[in-house]
């Protein structure tokens, strides 16, 4: 992101509140709206993204269906879900590996002292839920208040594969860094919490600029290709593209992809990776 050069005190290194759960408050649909009514409700979990390269063939269909139906599952399960973790097990094993941070925030505190401190959030499935439409992933004002309070102590920043206007909009909070489009579009604060330094400076990195033509393009071409499979919808989120398939038969899923990575094929500038039920 960007250099940060703020000392965070012993006195600031306070608990910060907790975040609450990432809830939705679920509206009925309307006619004509994505996603199509025949969708099956969706997860409300924090997961790891597993970026599986599509490109190129040799067998990997089922693998990659088996790693999408791990990382995302359709049906709302009281766990969280790793790549190859499908057991309570497994489950157990990775909350070892990596405990959650409030049950050891003395510790963490301890760690913390004299360090500077700086907060990366996600934002889809962590502030807000996950829904079968991308357009509907609102956060709870709960939630805003919450990053509200950690961005005054420390400075905090979003970071998602969305849109940065999209998730500004959905955050609406000026005091925060936002990351958009996967790292791509990265914005420092309009509005300066205490804790920073007053001559900070603005903060506007697009590395991907230059590509902006050929996303363009090929969001086009991706648009036109993937109309024949029912529930699919692509995302344009500037500085990167998103085919969701939530909402489309799993029966065609493999279509699907090979679909998108054959028009991908002719964009040999752009890569394409997998996150929760999402080819970006
Ligand atoms: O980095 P993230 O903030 O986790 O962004 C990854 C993708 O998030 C969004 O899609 C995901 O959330 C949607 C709404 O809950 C859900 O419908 C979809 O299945 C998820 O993949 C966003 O729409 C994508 O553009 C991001 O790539």
């Amino acid at each position: 992101m960007t250099k940060l050069s703020i000392v965070v005190p012993e006195e600031m290194l306070v608990p910060v509140p907790a975040l609450p759960p990432a809830t939705s408050t679920p509206s009925p649909p309307q006619p004509g709206s994505f996603p199509p009514p025949r969708c099956s409700s969706s997860a409300n979990y924090k997961n790891i993204l597993t970026h599986l390269e599509l490109h190129g063939n040799g067998g990997r269909s089922s693998s990659w269906m088996e790693t999408i139906k791990a990382s995302s599952p359709t049906h709302v399960r009281s766990v969280p879900f790793l790549p190859n973790a499908h057991s309570e097990s497994d489950e157990s094993d990775w909350n070892k590996r990596l405990p959650s941070a409030l049950s050891r925030f003395d510790e963490i505190t301890t760690a913390a002292k004299g360090k500077k401190i700086a907060m990366f959030l996600d934002y889809d499935g962590t502030l807000s839920p996950i829904v079968d439409d991308p357009d509907s992933a609102f956060m709870s004002d709960s939630m805003r208040e919450a990053v509200k309070s950690i961005a005054k102590y420390f400075p905090t920043a979003i970071v998602t594969g969305r849109c940065r206007d999209k998730v500004f909009s959905f955050v609406q909070l000026a005091e925060l860094y936002y990351a958009g489009s996967h790292g791509m579009d990265i914005k420092g604060p309009t509005k300066w919490p205490k804790h920073t330094n007053a001559q900070a400076k603005a903060v506007l990195c697009q590395p991907a600029s230059a590509f902006l033509p050929v996303i363009n393009e090929a969001y086009n071409v991706l648009v036109e290709k993937t109309k024949v499979f029912p529930g699919a919808k692509v995302e344009n989120n500037r500085f990167c593209l998103s085919v969701h398939f939530r909402c489309v038969d799993e029966k065609i899923w493999n279509g699907l992809a090979e679909e998108v990575r054959s028009v991908l094929a002719a964009f040999p500038d752009l890569k394409l990776t997998q996150g929760r039920k999402v080819l970006s």
